[in-house]
């Protein structure tokens, strides 16, 4: 298993973004702006769901990362950090608190 994280993928989509619409995706699609770029996401939603309703495990990884990647540029465009989401997502857990509390020397 590779060690390849989702802020790995945010480094680069942030990095490719600033280059030649010529040579890279992400770049074509930050160059097309938001309404493209997050219409996109949503062909990739759906053939997520297609993939996901089809029972197709291959189709279903490869349709995740696609929608995946698709989300990261979203997310660039609209200048969120990924961070903000996982905080999000950390928030909901109601775990935030409580690893904090963990976490601070006992006194
Ligand atoms: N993870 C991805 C990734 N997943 C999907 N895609 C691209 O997303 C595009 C959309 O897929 P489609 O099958 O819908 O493509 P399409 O039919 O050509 O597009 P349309 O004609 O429908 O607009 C394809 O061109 C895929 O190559 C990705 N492009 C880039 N990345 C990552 O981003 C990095 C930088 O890529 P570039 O920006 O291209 O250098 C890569 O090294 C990868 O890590």
């Amino acid at each position: 298993m590779s060690e390849f994280t989702l802020n790995d993928l945010e480094t680069i989509v942030a990095a490719r973004a600033k280059a030649s619409p010529d040579e890279s995706w992400t770049a074509k699609l930050a160059a097309a702006g938001q309404t493209k770029a997050a219409k996109k996401l949503g062909e990739e939603a759906v053939e997520t769901v297609i993939a996901a309703i089809s029972q197709d495990r291959k189709d279903l990884v490869c349709e995740s990362a696609d929608l995946i990647y698709h989300l990261l540029v979203v997310l660039n465009i609209a200048h969120i950090p990924l961070q903000d989401v996982l905080d999000e997502l950390h928030r909901r857990t109601g775990q935030s608190g409580l690893q904090e509390k963990a976490s601070r020397p006992k006194s």
